[in-house]
């Protein structure tokens, strides 16, 4: 099969047929960094949890998944982590969905007190509930480059009034729905993106959807306004790189040191336990 694209832990093909092939890596970023070692298991249970949101979000919106069976000519390793699924053209907007101010939004609500043209209320803090979930849409930045927030008259300009208000519509009722089960079962989604396709005139759900790669997950019971949250499945990597034990300086610009093989571990704990707190099934 044909190699399209490299994305920081996901890979795209091109099959005969003209479909594609999603493939996830067990690479785990952190501080801008994809780093050099592996969590074992990591995209096999993110592929997993995806498609069973996929099937979850069914009644919502349809998803672009054709088939998990391994296409001829895989290597073995990627059983578990590759999804078959049907081109469609995507609209050339991240669509964000935020429930809690943090991160790029938090940055520009301190600057203007708005988010993608979005006014909030005074007085919010790092982690703060907005009084309702909102759309922060994005461009999709260059290999390299930082997504760039759009108003949502920008979508209706790139995608037209109509598609416009689909794309929001969607993409609010995926992160509601995917959140409020998160909730009920201890983890905060704290916003989510998703990536929406053309296919014969529909909107189909592409890409991979409410995962810890696309969303921000945080523990609900460590949530506190005020601080930057513990991220549910990357935060011992992060504490340890920034650790004396690392001997690494994200301000470097070096890359990260390799990971020792108990943070891998508890790290891979962490991707079990979100699959199985959220899908109610045993990952064994
Ligand atoms: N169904 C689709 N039809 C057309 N294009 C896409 C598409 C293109 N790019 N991406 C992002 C991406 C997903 C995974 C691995 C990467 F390297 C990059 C998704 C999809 Cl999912």
């Amino acid at each position: 099969m044909k190699h399209l694209h490299s994305g920081k832990v996901r890979d795209l093909y091109e099959l005969p047929g003209g479909e594609l092939l999603i493939v996830a890596r067990d690479s785990i970023s952190a501080y801008d960094h994809v780093l050099d070692t592996p969590i074992p298991d990591k995209g096999r249970i993110l592929t997993q949890l995806s498609l069973w949101w996929f099937e979850r979000l069914a009644d919502v919106v349809p998803n672009h998944v054709v088939s998990t069976d391994l296409p001829d000519g895989s290597p073995a390793e990627w059983e578990g982590r590759a999804v078959v699924v049907r081109r469609l053209d995507m609209i050339p907007v991240e669509c964000v969905a935020r429930g809690y101010l943090t991160g790029g939004g938090l940055k520009d609500y301190r600057k203007s007190g708005a988010v993608c043209g979005i006014v909030l209320p005074e007085g919010l803090e790092d982690g703060s509930r907005l009084p309702e979930p909102i759309f922060t849409p994005t461009t999709k930045a260059a290999v390299g480059g930082h997504d760039q927030p759009m108003t949502y008259q920008d979508v209706e300009q790139l995608a037209g009034a109509g598609l416009a208000s689909r794309l929001r519509d969607i993409t609010m009722e995926v992160y509601r729905r995917g959140a409020e089960l998160a909730l009920e079962r201890g983890v905060i989604v704290a916003d989510t993106k998703i990536e929406l396709g053309l296919r014969e005139g529909e909107l189909v759900l592409g890409d991979e959807v409410l995962t810890p790669d696309s969303s921000r997950f945080w523990p609900a019971d460590d949530w506190e306004p005020g601080r930057s949250q513990k991220s549910f499945d990357k935060q011992f990597v992060r504490d340890w790189l920034v650790s004396p034990e690392s001997g690494w300086d994200p301000a470097s610009g070096t890359a990260p040191p390799a990971l020792p093989a108990h943070i891998v571990e508890q790290t891979r704990a962490k991707y079990v336990e979100a699959y199985e707190r959220l899908t109610g099934r045993s990952w064994a």
